[in-house]
């Protein structure tokens, strides 16, 4: 019924609405331009007394060192965590608590004006979180030796600076993908990390790069001093749109805050020296887009060759046929150390299996985690299907919003985000509802980066409350207070719609999807009933039919039947391909679903993609 969803659009505004959301603040600009050389993060903002400084780590060996690289892995992500408790590296990283602030230039406060006192802290109970949503959710590692997972973050040894940091996020206690993907991160280990959208993935990838730069201070004097123009990163975050770097970096500025680590962003569309000026002032992470850093390692302006932490967040897109050889030649043909040296982490809330195939040519003996069913959407999520002819969309949606404007928080628009396929499309529906009394605007791959800057602002600000996007705004955007999300016209990919839906219903809290759907997505019924049957929602009779008559179709890469079944590829017979043994050994499953036995041995190292 219309009106229910436009009640559950109403309630879940609402509900998205709750005040103190860590993305509803202010982010405060840098900065003087001041150029100066590069200070390693150990030696920003010491204090002008005569502090002794933190004693370089040099603790056990990791049971996870890979031999035959000539060296130990770099002391950052060497630290067994367990022997990380109560040790010497506590007291050293508890003297780090300053910025950096070198020459004229000071840190800005990325928390703006928010008042950082405990009382302020304990507000977060009110900030309408759900945790308890994810407390049942079921967790599969699978791998060598799997570090336990921990329930709070005071169990981990995050360094005080990164700690006091989480409290000003308001973060009470870890989200699942970040109890296990935290605790194998920092203890060197290569990661495949499946997790639902909105499901707090940044922060389990930034904690221990944030971490583990803190901790390894005494690499950072291998770097380049004074003079030289090249920038060398110790950690490279890369994602797929520019939209999704920026908002990891404006994450990553909030954790390392004060921590002394430094986090530029580098990203297609925007003037390149502004970004050049800011690597020369130093950079320990640089997240970026492949495209904007490819040109920059072609100008000699970037080198790879420090970095010891690679992250990829939204992996499965990015080696995803249309980034792929940009990240290969990223990841394999320049500086950067190999695999098993570096420590990679791969992050997305879906992983097809050929993708996964793939993705295991850049990891290293690596654990593979899932949190939920791999692509499953969160059933935090109502997600409705109507039947509506291609030339119904337009009215059925204006229907949609008026319902929802009756219905909404006094008379206002909660925020819509509405995908179609094309920007031709985009531009028209833009125009079509902002004639008919819906404010919108749009975001697509052929507006300006200034105007797809804009569009998102307007957007999140509420002036504009409803926007029409394609593909472009599918992926990673957190965006707060989104009620409902619109498939005004389906993907073709079941992933993709994972992804699209997902921006509602993030961090715990309610959200509505609705799609259209008419013949033209007949390949995408089965995948699409699965999924929702899945997440415990209502299929409508007529997409069964429709699901029963259609084969296949729709990149419905899911496979293993079964809420917990056909997650880590390895496991899947079909791709251990000539007798070798790609399982990496243990199996452990929080869930207490059966532990299959029987996988021993290490990844066959000299296997290589199928994609090749
Ligand atoms: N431990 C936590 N406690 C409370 N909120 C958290 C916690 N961790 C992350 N969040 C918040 O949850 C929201 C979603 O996090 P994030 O954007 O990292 O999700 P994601 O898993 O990367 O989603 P996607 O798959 O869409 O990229 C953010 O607003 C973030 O600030």
């Amino acid at each position: 019924m219309r009106t229910s969803w436009a009640d559950m659009a109403a309630n879940s505004g609402a509900d998205n609405a709750a005040p103190g959301s860590a993305n509803n603040r202010g982010i405060s600009n840098t900065s003087a331009s001041a150029r100066s050389a590069y200070v390693p993060p150990h030696l920003r903002n010491r204090p002008a007394s005569s502090d002794p400084p933190a004693p370089a780590y040099s603790g056990p060996a990791s049971s996870n060192d890979r031999a035959g690289y000539g060296g130990p892995r770099w002391a950052g992500s060497k630290n067994d965590f367990r022997s990380g408790y109560g040790g010497g590296l506590v007291g050293g990283l508890g003297n780090r608590g300053g910025g950096w602030d070198r020459g004229r230039e000071r840190e800005a406060n990325p928390f703006g004006d928010v008042d950082e006192t405990e009382e302020a802290f304990s507000e977060q109970e009110s900030t309408g979180i759900n945790f308890d949503a994810y407390e049942d959710i079921p967790v599969e590692t699978s791998g060598d030796n799997v570090p336990p997972s921990v329930s709070t973050f005071a169990e981990i040894d995050l360094g005080e600076a990164l700690n006091q940091n989480i409290r000003r996020c308001k973060y009470v206690k870890p989200t699942p993908v970040q109890r296990y993907a935290i605790p194998i991160s920092l203890a060197g280990r290569d990661l495949m990390a499946c997790a639902q959208t909105g499901s707090g993935k940044t922060a389990a990838f930034c904690f221990p790069i944030i971490s583990g730069i803190m901790k390894g201070q005494g690499q950072s004097t291998h770097r380049p001093l004074r003079g030289s123009r090249t920038a060398y990163p110790l950690a490279l975050i890369l994602s797929p749109t520019r939209e999704l770097s920026c908002q990891i970096h404006e994450e990553a500025k909030k954790f390392s805050y004060q921590t002394g680590v430094r986090v530029v962003v580098a990203y297609g569309g925007a003037p390149i020296n502004q970004q050049l000026r800011d690597m020369e002032r130093g950079v320990d992470i640089l997240v970026a887009t492949p495209g904007r850093l490819v040109d920059l390692l072609e100008r000699a302006r970037v080198s790879l060759q420090m970095i010891r932490y690679l992250a990829l967040d939204e992996a499965d897109r990015m080696l995803d046929m249309g980034f792929e050889p940009q990240i290969r030649k990223i990841v394999e043909q320049c500086d950067m150390p190999p695999q098993g040296v570096r420590q990679t982490m791969l992050f997305s809330a879906t992983f097809p299996k050929e993708i996964q195939r793939l993705a295991s040519d850049f990891l290293s003996s690596y654990i593979f985690l899932a949190v939920g069913r791999v692509g499953s959407s969160t059933d935090l999520i109502v997600q409705r299907v109507e039947f509506v002819q291609e030339s119904d969309k337009r009215s059925h949606l204006m229907d949609l919003l008026h319902a929802q404007r009756t219905n909404g928080v006094q008379g206002k628009q909660a925020l819509t985000l509405v995908f179609v396929e094309t920007k031709k499309g985009a531009d028209s529906l833009e125009h079509w509802l902002s004639v008919n009394g819906f404010p919108a605007t749009t975001i697509h791959g052929d507006r300006s980066q200034q105007e797809r800057e804009q569009a998102l602002r307007s957007f999140k600000s509420g002036n504009t409350p409803i926007l029409v996007a394609t593909d472009v705004a599918a992926r990673g955007l957190d965006i707060p207070h989104v009620a409902h999300v619109v498939n005004f016209d389906l993907p073709n990919d079941i992933d993709d719609y994972v992804h699209r839906i997902g921006r509602t219903g993030r961090a715990g809290k309610s959200g509505l999807a609705t799609a259209f759907f008419n013949e033209n997505n007949g390949s995408l019924a089965k995948s699409l009933s699965d999924l929702m049957q899945e997440a415990n929602q209502e299929v409508p009779a007529w997409l069964s039919r429709f699901a029963a008559r259609s084969y296949g179709g729709g990149r419905n890469r899911r496979s293993g039947g079964g809420r917990f079944g056909g997650r880590d590829f390895r496991k899947d017979s079909s791709f251990n391909r000539g007798g070798s043994d790609y399982y990496g050994g243990g199996y452990s499953s929080s869930s207490g679903l059966g532990a299959p036995s029987g996988y021993g041995g290490g990844y066959a190292p000299g296997v290589t993609s199928a994609w090749d």
